[in-house]
This record gives C-alpha cells, sequence and structure tokens, in this order.
C-alpha cells in the first residue's frame, strides 16, 4: 500500500498495513537502536517546525520512544515565529541580519518569555503526555550557557561588524545540570537564553545552543529539525551531503541566506568538533526524526567536516 500524503494520519493507514511488512518495519530499527543505545542525541527544534499540533505530537512521541529505547534525546527549542507574533501584538517589527534576531532591551523581554515560557512549557507538556518526563530548563539554571556579547561578522565584508543588541556569543557551556536530568530519566527541553557575567540576559540562536551543546556533551548526533527539506542548491534541488569546501562556496554565492546561515554554521561546527553525525532535517514530515535515527531512509542533508 503505498504512502498516501492525504491522509494525514498516519496511523490509519498503518492499520491496512499487512501485520508481516509491520513487524519487518519494526525490525528494522533494531541494529540502530543497538548503535545508538546509551549515547547522546540533541535534537534542535525549530520553531517552524512545531506549529501543526499532529506534527507536534509525532514529535513528542518520538522523543518519549527514542529515550525508551536507550537512547538520550536532549531537545533544544526554536521558537522564530512564536516570538515575531508577540512582537506584533505589542506593535515591534522583528529585524534579522544574517539569520540574527537584532534584540533591544523590550525585544530581549519578550524573548525570554516566550522562549523560556509558553514554547518551552508547550513542549513539556507535550512530551510528558505522551508518557514522557521531560524538564524545562533555560541557558540560565544551572548556569548552563555563559555568553558575552556577539559581535555578528559581516558574511560579505568581515571587517564590518553588527552590533545586534543583547544576543549572545556563547563562551562556556556548563551542562551538569543538563547531564544530572538525564541520569535521573528526565528529558531536557532547553532554551536558548544565556547569561553574561553581570547576570544580563542574552538571546542566542536556537541552532548554535544545540551546536554548543553537542559539542560540549561530545554526543553522537545533532539533528535539526527545520521547515524545509533540507539544504537546497540554486535550482532548489536537496541536497544530501554538503561538507565545509561546500558550504563556503553556497555561502560566497548566495545560495544559503537568512535562518539557514546560522544552522550551517553550527552544523558544521558541531561535525569538526567530534559530533558523529550533524543532520538538518523535514521537520513537516511525521516522525522525521525516527526515519532518520531508527531506519536505514537518510532523510534532509547530512553536514560533514
Ligand atoms: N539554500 C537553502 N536551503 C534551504 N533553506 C534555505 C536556504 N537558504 C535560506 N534558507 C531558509 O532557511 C530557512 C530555515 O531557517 P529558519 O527559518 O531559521 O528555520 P528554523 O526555525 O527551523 O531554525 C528555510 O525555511 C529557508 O527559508
Ligand atoms: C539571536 C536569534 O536569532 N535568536 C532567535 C531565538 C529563537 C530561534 O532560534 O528560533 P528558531 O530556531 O525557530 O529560528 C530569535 O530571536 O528568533
Amino acid at each position: 500500500m503505498p504512502f498516501n500524503p492525504d491522509v494525514k494520519d498516519l496511523y490509519e493507514q498503518i492499520a491496512t498495513i499487512s501485520p508481516n511488512l509491520k513487524a519487518g518495519i519494526i525490525a528494522e530499527a533494531l541494529p540502530h537502536i543497538r548503535r545508538f543505545q546509551g549515547k547522546t542525541i540533541v535534537i534542535k527544534y525549530g520553531g517552524n517546525a512545531m506549529t501543526d499540533k499532529y506534527l507536534q505530537e509525532c514529535f513528542a512521541r518520538d522523543v518519549v520512544l527514542l529515550k525508551l529505547v536507550g537512547i538520550q534525546p536532549i531537545v533544544v527549542h526554536g521558537g522564530g515565529p512564536q516570538i515575531e507574533a508577540a512582537l506584533t501584538r505589542v506593535g515591534i517589527k522583528g529585524q534579522f541580519i544574517q539569520g540574527m534576531r537584532v534584540t533591544d532591551e523590550d525585544t530581549m523581554d519578550i524573548v525570554e518569555s516566550v522562549l523560556a515560557g509558553q514554547v518551552q512549557g508547550d513542549i513539556v507538556g507535550l512530551i510528558n503526555h505522551a508518557g514522557g518526563a521531560a524538564v524545562g530548563l533555560s541557558g540560565r539554571d544551572g548556569n548552563l550557557i555563559q555568553v558575552k556579547k556577539l559581535y555578528l561578522q559581516d558574511i560579505k565584508d568581515p571587517s564590518v561588524q553588527h552590533d545586534i543588541g543583547l544576543v549572545g556569543d556563547v563562551t562556556q557551556v556548563n551542562p551538569a545540570a543538563v547531564t544530572a536530568l538525564i541520569n535521573g530519566g528526565f528529558i531536557p527541553v532547553i532554551s536558548p537564553i544565556g547569561t553574561d557575567e553581570n547576570n544580563v540576559s542574552y538571546n542566542i540562536n536556537a541552532d548554535v545552543v544545540a551546536g554548543e551543546l553537542a559539542r560540549t556533551l561530545d554526543a553522537e548526533k545533532l539533528v535539526m529539525l527545520t521547515n524545509i527539506k533540507g539544504v537546497l542548491d540554486q535550482e532548489g534541488n536537496l541536497m544530501s551531503q554538503l561538507n565545509a569546501s561546500k558550504i563556503d562556496e553556497l555561502v560566497a554565492n548566495g545560495t544559503l541566506s537568512g535562518g539557514m546561515l546560522p544552522k550551517i554554521s553550527s552544523a558544521l561546527d558541531a561535525a569538526k568538533s567530534g559530533v558523529n553525525s550533524v543532520h538538518i532535517i523535514d521537520g513537516r514530515v511525521p516522525h522525521c526524526m525516527l526515519l532518520e535515527i531508527l531506519t536505514d531512509t537518510g532523510v534532509g542533508t547530512m553536514i560533514t567536516q
């Protein structure tokens, strides 16, 4: 029975598959479970990938399933569109430079309340409802993420540095709180907020936090869920694998722009720092994480050094 994308509920479709096929599909996961058991997987859950209720439920079930088979998932969430909606409600227009939000003090108040409040709370609730035990942390908790103010280097003219306000450049990750939660059987859900040495809060791009955490924890895998098939070339075709020199070329010729810039540089940094596999995948595909982690099917773009 071919997959019918018009029938939204996968479980309705699964009910029509023969039992043998079902068992075969489940059995395909075994070598992947054995390979990843006990290993840490950092999952970046992009704000654009979390807008549909059914997809949110699929995401939460996948995270719980990974935990139950002995893999250690850590969720780092974004929330760009959710911040944008909150800013619009108070008449502030969001502005981005090279995929980074320009963050003044008023914007920062809203960023922190949306990310570490509404968005984090929703994800924790979804995972717990699916049978997991998620605990939310912001980068403030347990001094998890220390930052200094970021001066953003211009990609076209590296002598130019953009001052984008209260945006953090990660100086240190102290993962003790995260490892304590993992060891206690919990699933950490982390908001991309950091503090500087004067206890000032900073906004950090969630891709950057996911990459830094994956490096610090020596994660096996970093999986970034977004709202596109993966990284696309100039003709709009999916590139299933990308390395450092190809990425340099795509940044220089403008094929990569906006939110893909911090994503790709964080992904590459993680790959260079020893994270074994780094993937940018389509969060609009139901159960995309199970496909990527527990089946032979590669989805999206794999980033290598
Ligand atoms: N070459 C490219 N391939 C794919 N996406 C790209 C590319 N260049 C720019 N983008 C943009 O990057 C977006 C993903 O980044 P972003 O909006 O920050 O998502 P997220 O919320 O998942 O972090 C895509 O939706 C697309 O608009
Ligand atoms: C500095 C910066 O850009 N911070 C981001 C943090 C949220 C985020 O990264 O969300 P997504 O993953 O959904 O894009 C922002 O304010 O939008």
